[in-house]
């Protein structure tokens, strides 16, 4: 089986495959967002002209050339050579499988896989590392100190919509907002099965929870406090974070990432330095399990993972899956009708799970047909704009 999967099969109810065609939000990405990333990266790290030149080609690659395979010599390289894209225009193949290949190819030009200096630098450091010394992170550390005094209730829905939108802080995803940022966030959530998520967790006998992650920084952040929410108040016995085993779309978080974030809190003051030092020692009791599984960084939907990590998933009282890109490989990178019920496309899940995300790409499962009708008839970009957000559980 190739990294692409198993051909698919193309039953009557599938819907097609998103591709990058003319004038699509995939197809803005591939051309502006990807050659953006490359200037960013190289402007950020002072790269030697070997790596430099490799920039050159990939992005002579990505904006005029065909998929090309990875270097006969580059590591991890033979998990990649039998895929059926190569020879094919970038915007020509699903888009998540474009993506996915182009961070890997990014990270070959980089050496990031190579022995030597290179190998294992961060191209995306320096951007995450200034999201995380940022003031509005103090804010939020501070702001932190009001937790406790909360209601038990208001403390879930605190946590739980801290988590959810803190999907926002992603960087691959400003490179295209522009200066302006994020637009406005909406009040209210276009599907919130906030209820069901904590009804699912009011187990008598607390097990696993496996917490997909996505960006480092400021969505890591409150992802950690969530894990400590729900570890603290016996929702769960333990606490899977799903990491990626290397850097991928710009902001995700690796388990570097996440030490970064311990001292964050650590080094707080209040109740964010309370969460820091539970976390840790949470972490070397083994109620905190910090995992990175290859797949996390695979260009496939999740219907495609391996047996390992759909046993991990089996046997938690429920996975909850951060952010848009998790979504797109959860639900499959679809033209799904909206109104497809989120059920449905999860239905091959082996236990019970749940989306937190803003709405970044163009796939969406699982609206009710009034609330569809209200986004197309306001006009705007709902699908892509970062304003809007869901909470969803298949069971
Ligand atoms: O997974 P995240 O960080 O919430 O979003 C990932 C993202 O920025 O990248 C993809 C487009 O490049 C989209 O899935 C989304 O816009």
């Amino acid at each position: 089986m190739t990294l692409s999967g198993p051909p698919v099969p193309d039953d009557h109810d599938r819907a097609p495959v998103i591709v990058s065609t003319v004038g699509s939000f995939a197809r803005s990405v591939l051309d502006e967002r990807h050659p953006a990333l490359i200037e960013r990266v190289r402007q950020s790290t002072p790269y030697p002209p070997k790596q430099q030149r490799a920039l050159d080609a990939l992005l002579a690659e990505i904006t005029e050339g065909v998929i090309e395979p990875l270097d006969h010599g580059e590591p991890g390289a033979e998990v990649w050579r039998d895929e059926p894209y190569h020879g094919q225009r970038w915007p020509d193949v699903p888009f998540l499988w474009a993506e996915s290949f182009f961070y890997r190819k990014l990270l070959a030009a980089l050496r990031y896989f190579t022995p030597g200096p290179w190998q294992g630098v961060d191209p995306f450091a320096p951007f995450k590392n200034a999201e995380l010394a940022s003031s509005k992170v103090d804010d939020e550390l501070s702001a932190l100190d009001r937790l406790p005094q909360l209601p038990a209730e208001e403390q879930d829905r605190t946590v739980l919509h801290s988590s959810l939108w803190g999907n926002r802080a992603d960087l691959g995803f400003q490179l295209s907002a522009g200066a302006e940022g994020l637009g406005d966030r909406v009040p209210g959530l276009v599907v919130d099965d906030s209820a069901a998520l904590w009804q699912l967790l009011a187990v008598a006998r607390p097990g696993k929870v496996c917490l997909v992650a996505d960006n480092a920084g400021p969505e890591l952040l409150p992802d950690l406090v969530l894990a400590d929410h729900l570890l603290t108040t016996r929702r769960a016995a333990t606490v899977v974070l799903h990491l990626k085993p290397y850097p991928y779309y710009v902001s995700d978080a690796t388990t570097a990432d996440a030490l970064a974030c311990l001292d964050r809190l650590s080094a707080a003051s209040g109740h964010a330095a309370d969460v820091g030092k539970r976390l840790r020692q949470a972490i070397m009791s083994g109620r905190l399990i910090l995992r990175t599984h290859p797949f996390s960084c695979a260009p496939l939907p999740y219907a495609d993972m391996p047996g390992d990590l759909r046993d991990d998933f089996a046997s938690a009282t429920l996975t909850i899956m951060k952010g848009d890109l998790n979504y797109r490989r959860l639900v499959g990178d679809r033209h799904w009708r909206a109104t497809v019920p989120f059920a449905e496309v999860t239905a091959y899940f082996p236990a019970p799970v749940a989306a937190l995300r803003t709405l970044k790409s163009d796939v969406a499962t699982g609206l009710p047909p009034r609330t569809l009708e209200q986004l197309d008839a306001t006009g705007e970009a709902w699908r892509t704009s970062g304003t809007h957000a869901l909470v969803q559980v298949g069971v």
